[in-house]
């Protein structure tokens, strides 16, 4: 999967960087740099992003450049994401990235060991490759996606092993939005220590 990519983070596999609004959960609605890395072995079926699932199409890119790019928006928040950001050791680029004054937060689905530093962990766990203890530990935010009716119970199974104060939403799957939102609504309105989050961007039509 890593290909050629060198252990010590210095260069990484960058699908795309792009400015925008974070669209989802604890952070929504705050201008932030993203930037996906290339390379995911999850295999979530409904992915959004499946062109970036292989890391091999995603040209190997030096971290100083990444944090070079970053440093020229006015936000001074990245989000790191993917991909599964966390196949790769993120220390070198959060550190670099810190010492320039930007905030880190990564997207993660928690399936690799927990590398980088973080100023917040959004944790979106998978069925199809489960989520390791020391991301569930460290997660600012625990975010499900809802994509069938069994997936509360899931999410309630994972709630359990998250810090007290770690905070909790359900997102409905894009593909079934339409049917998915109005149950979301009810179990929040029956469950309140959940929240709902929505793709924001995709209704605002922006990256
Ligand atoms: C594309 S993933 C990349 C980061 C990481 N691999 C992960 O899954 O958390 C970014 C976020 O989008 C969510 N996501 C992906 N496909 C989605 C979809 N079809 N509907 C709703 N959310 C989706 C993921 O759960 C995750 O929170
Ligand atoms: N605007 C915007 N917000 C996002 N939050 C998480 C995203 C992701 O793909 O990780 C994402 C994304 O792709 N776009
Ligand atoms: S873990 Fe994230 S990037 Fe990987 S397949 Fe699932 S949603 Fe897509
Ligand atoms: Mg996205």
């Amino acid at each position: 999967m890593s290909h050629q990519v060198p252990e010590d983070g210095t260069q990484l596999p960058l699908m795309e960087e792009f400015y925008t609004i974070q669209g989802e959960g604890y952070h929504t609605g705050k201008a932030a740099y993203f930037i996906r890395l290339g390379g995911c072995d999850v295999g979530c079926h409904w992915c959004d992003v499946k062109e970036s699932w292989n890391a091999e199409l995603h040209p190997l890119t030096s971290a100083d450049q990444i944090v070079e790019n970053a440093k020229r928006y006015p936000s001074k928040t990245v989000v790191i994401t993917g991909g599964e950001p966390l196949i790769y050791n993120l220390d070198y680029l959060t550190r670099k990235l810190k010492e320039a004054g930007i905030k880190t937060f990564i997207e993660t689905s928690g399936a690799y060991p927990l590398s980088g530093f973080w100023d917040w962990i959004c944790l979106s766990p998978k069925k199809f490759k489960g989520p390791r203890p020391d991301v569930l530990n460290a997660a600012g935010e625990l975010k499900i996606i809802v994509f069938n009716k069994s997936d509360f119970e899931w999410a309630e199974e994972h709630a359990k092993f998250v810090g007290d104060q770690c905070r909790l939403y359900l997102q409905p799957e894009w593909s079934k939005a339409s049917e998915m939102t109005p149950l979301i609504i009810d179990y929040v309105k029956n469950n309140p220590k959940w929240e709902i989050s929505l793709q924001t961007h995709k209704y605002l039509n922006i990256p």
